[in-house]
């Protein structure tokens, strides 16, 4: 899906919501263990619940290839199964040196039909540009993550031009990919960053991860971190997918994300800039 494409989709919509899929047989209500595929089977509920309001889903890979082989065949139906007009990101944070890089790509743009694959900068541009050789489909490189452990290394400093390492990974790779091929992961918990983060990157899109179960405040991240285009694919996972536990989960998460789709068009009027 080009970029075209997703913003239109979020005008249509009204909406800039990702539902995260990181479907955990632990945590889904017991009654599906009696399918033959669980984990499809609740992510196909979760998918005609929440398909009106959201505009890409993220199925977190860990959750499926902690089950092997079983847990692939979930993910593979999964994919499929999401309508072709919604954008689809393969959470799977992965970047090595470059043949092995080409392999995960096709692992996740050929053998599986994904938009997008969350990418780990450390390892460079070497790591990164064989997911970019794909015309088409995307790379979403962690920028400044939620998570607490993100002040190790993110937040280091570097003296000669006084920026933190991850101000340095956005203006760097900004050279490698145009705004039509490369996203950044940028947490809701960092939403004090996100206008400063902006600025460096006014026409990229971020994917910004953190809001319900991590406690980022959806408000902020929009009105500091919107741009034109709208600019933000805003996911929730747990907060979304896990609202119910009971028999009526579909029709409860279909609400949560409802509910978050209302704020979302609120913002869009509020926020978005000209
Ligand atoms: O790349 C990500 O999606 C990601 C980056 C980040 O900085 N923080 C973060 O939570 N994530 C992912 O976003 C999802 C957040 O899930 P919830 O906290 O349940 O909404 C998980 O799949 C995380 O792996």
């Amino acid at each position: 899906m080009n970029k075209a494409e997703l913003i239109s989709q979020i005008r249509q919509k009204k909406s800039y919501l990702c539902v995260g899929l990181d479907t955990d047989l632990e945590k889904i209500p017991q009654f599906l263990l009696e399918y033959e595929d669980p984990i499809f089977e609740f992510n196909k509920c979760i998918i005609d619940a929440t398909k009106d309001f959201a505009v890409a889903y993220k199925p977190n890979i860990a959750f499926y290839e902690a089950l092997g082989a079983k847990g692939w065949q979930s993910l593979e139906k999964t994919v499929e199964y999401i309508p072709k007009d919604i954008f689809t990101i393969a959470d799977a944070k992965r970047g090595d040196i470059g043949n092995t890089s080409k392999l995960y790509a096709k692992a996740f743009f050929e053998n599986m039909d994904f938009d997008s694959i969350t990418v780990a900068p450390y390892m460079g541009e070497d790591s990164v540009s064989p997911f970019l050789d794909f015309p088409g489909k995307w790379v979403i490189l962690l920028a400044h993550t939620s998570n607490q452990g993100s002040n190790d290394f993110q937040l280091m400093t570097n003296r000669e031009h006084d920026t933190a390492f991850y101000e340095e990974v956005i203006r760097k790779s900004r050279q490698w990919a145009t705004d039509d091929q490369l996203m950044f992961v940028v947490g809701a918990t960092r939403a004090d960053k996100i206008g400063q983060i902006r600025e460096i990157a006014p026409d990229n899109f971020f994917l910004v991860p953190g809001v319900g179960a991590q406690g980022g405040s959806l408000e902020e991240v929009s009105k500091y971190g919107m741009n034109k285009d709208c600019g933000l694919l805003v996911n929730s996972s747990r907060g979304i997918i896990y609202a119910s536990k009971e028999e009526d989960f579909a029709e409860a998460a279909g609400k949560e994300a409802q509910a978050l789709q209302q704020q979302m068009e609120q913002y869009l009027a509020e926020f978005k800039t000209v």
